[in-house]
């Protein structure tokens, strides 16, 4: 479905690239989280997918398209909810009447039980939301289209803590297999039950792309009073003992993802053969 090959971008030509022949394939069917430390360009990345930018060098295919044409094909299957976005002075039915029929597959009883669930007013002026009932119903909107591709920039910033659970309720409970989604985050906490597989970002480069499933059958993850084992892969001090990662034994472990994106951003070479 998302096919990058060779791909090289950066901002100013003179400068080194943001990225160095990024490769990466994408199915269906899975919630992709995208992380990397602030600058390491996973916006970028986003914006490239979608055609918002066009690379230097190699090939993005997404849906079979090159989404640099923009062709109306592919526009109709995306959806971008970007970080910063801006929503016309009209009412929610207003903004549904007006863009729902960019979008072949939409499902307006999606979209009302979402604004329901979300507790968003349905005839008020987008503009008199706050931040968060407008990213509420910007993220309501996108799963309403159906697109096979839905791209959510930081989705659960500015969310409170019981729009935060209603996101991820809504997001697990309305998607086909069909579909796509895309979340670039720092919420790692918000998305932990949600997503399928890493791609972590770093230096212009994937310096992790794996199926959680995968890695929790690698890697496990657990608190323990003491750090100190040849076994323990990195550890972290928390309130009571220790985080740790160690190799897995037999079983599967729920992936802890902040401990990991902290291991591997902090370089632990110890556990790189476990990511890539
Ligand atoms: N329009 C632009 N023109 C020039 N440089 C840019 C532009 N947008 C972003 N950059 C630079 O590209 C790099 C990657 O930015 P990007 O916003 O993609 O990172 P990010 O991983 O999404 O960061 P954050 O986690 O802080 O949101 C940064 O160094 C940034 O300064």
């Amino acid at each position: 479905m998302i096919a990058i090959k060779n791909l090289t971008f950066n901002y100013a030509k003179k400068q080194q690239p943001l990225f160095n022949e990024l490769d990466c394939e994408l199915q269906t069917g899975s919630i992709v989280g995208l992380l990397g430390k602030n600058g390491a360009g996973k916006t970028t990345l986003l914006k490239l997918m979608i055609g918002l930018l066009f690379p230097d060098k190699g090939d993005i295919s997404i849906l079979g398209h090159e989404p640099s044409k923009r062709q109306p094909s592919l526009l109709q299957d995306v959806f971008f909810v970007s970080e910063e976005f801006h929503l016309p002075p009209i009412s929610i039915n207003n903004y549904v009447k007006a863009n729902a029929g960019f979008y072949p597959r939409f499902d307006k009883d999606l979209l009302l039980r979402l604004i329901k669930d979300f507790e968003l007013p349905e005839t008020k002026s987008l503009q008199k939301l706050s931040y968060g009932q407008k990213k509420k119903f910007l993220i309501s909107f996108a799963l309403a289209t159906k697109c096979h591709l839905l791209v959510l920039d930081e989705p659960t910033n500015g969310l409170d803590i019981p729009s935060k659970s209603i996101f991820r309720k809504v997001l697990a409970g309305s998607l086909d297999e069909d579909q796509l989604v895309i979340i670039s985050t720092h919420q790692v906490k918000d998305v932990e039950n949600l997503i399928d597989k890493v791609l972590m970002l770093d230096n212009g480069k994937f310096i992790m792309q794996k199926d959680l499933y995968e890695i929790g059958s690698q890697l496990n993850f657990s608190t323990v009073s003491s750090a100190e084992g040849e076994h323990i892969l990195y550890s972290e001090m928390v309130p009571g003992g220790f985080r740790v990662i160690t190799p897995q034994e037999n079983g599967n472990s729920n992936v802890d993802i902040e401990l990991l994106f902290n291991a591997i951003a902090n370089g632990h070479e110890k556990l790189k053969k476990y990511v890539q």
